[in-house]
């Protein structure tokens, strides 16, 4: 399917996403997250996508929800349509998805880069939740997901003064897991999603699942949690190929069952 604002490139089982909207710094409106939304579905359904690398270019990943088309919203429109509730449905994409970010991730950049399942960044990439310098806060998680990948004192810090922080501070306080010289980005982040889409897909959901599922319950009840998904995999003939060829010393074929 042919997007407005995104280019979509599928190699093997990995598709790499492109935010294009390169006149605004990837400014993400109305369009660029439906049509966001609509792929990811797609995706969702297609057996053949393992997982998937979200990018945008090398000044920007995304620099932020479009301050044109939001400037002249209001509460009530806000209040009774969830402006961006539904957006959430992006995190919930259940397969693996690696935001590779070069340049500007700022505000609902950062915001959709932390909705993916790890960022891998360029030495150029430049992360922040400047909305406080526009009279609003952060709408899209940034609050939250940022607090809980950097804690408390380097979230208030962005969030309060609407600074950015480089791809190096990024990666010491946790947000980033790599960081790359910006000609290696998307190769890096390609090689990575198609390691992950070379393992056996339901025990690749289930570790997704396990580590988001930290965030929701007490240690004692993701520990259960992890425990029986642990079990269940006992159940699938991956886990018997997997182990199989680690005896045998040969490479595993996952089959997905
Ligand atoms: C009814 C609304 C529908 C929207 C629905 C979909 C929304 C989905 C996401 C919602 C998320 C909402 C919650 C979120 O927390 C809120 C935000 O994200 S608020 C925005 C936060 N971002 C910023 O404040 C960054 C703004 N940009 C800058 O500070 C600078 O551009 C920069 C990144 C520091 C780069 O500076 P420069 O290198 O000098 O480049 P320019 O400033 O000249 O920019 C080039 C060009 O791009 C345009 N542009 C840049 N950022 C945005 C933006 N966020 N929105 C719109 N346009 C942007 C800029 O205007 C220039 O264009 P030109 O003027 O040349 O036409």
């Amino acid at each position: 399917m042919a997007y407005e604002t995104l280019l979509i490139d599928q190699r093997d089982r990995v598709v790499v996403i492109t935010l294009n909207r390169p006149q605004a710094l990837n400014a993400l409106n109305s369009t660029v997250m439906h049509e966001l939304a609509d792929a990811l579905a797609s995706m969702e359904r297609d057996a053949g996508v393992g997982a998937v690398v979200l990018t945008g270019s090398e000044k920007a990943f995304a620099a932020g929800a479009d301050i044109k088309e939001m400037q002249s919203l209001n509460f009530v429109d806000a209040y009774t349509g969830d402006f961006i509730g539904g957006w959430d449905k992006i995190a919930g994409f259940r397969k693996p998805i690696i935001a590779a970010v070069s340049g500007f991730a700022l505000g609902g950049g950062c915001e959709l880069a932390m909705m993916c399942d790890f960022i891998i960044a360029s030495k150029t990439a430049k992360f922040g939740q400047p909305e406080i310098t526009l009279g609003i806060i952060p709408g899209m998680g940034g609050s939250q997901r940022l607090t809980r990948a950097v804690g408390k004192a380097k979230a208030m810090d962005l969030c309060l003064t609407g600074r950015m922080m480089d791809a190096a501070e990024a990666e010491s306080a946790g947000l980033v897991a790599r960081v790359v010289d910006a000609e290696r980005l998307l190769d890096e982040a390609v090689e990575a999603a198609a390691k992950i889409a070379s393992f056996s897909l339901p025990a690749v959901l289930m570790a997704k699942e396990a580590v988001n599922r930290s965030f929701e319950q007490t240690l004692a009840e993701g520990l259960r949690f992890e425990r029986r998904l642990f079990h269940s995999l006992f159940a699938t003939e991956d886990q018997k190929e997997g182990m199989g060829a680690f005896v045998e010393k040969r490479k595993p074929q996952f089959r997905n069952k």
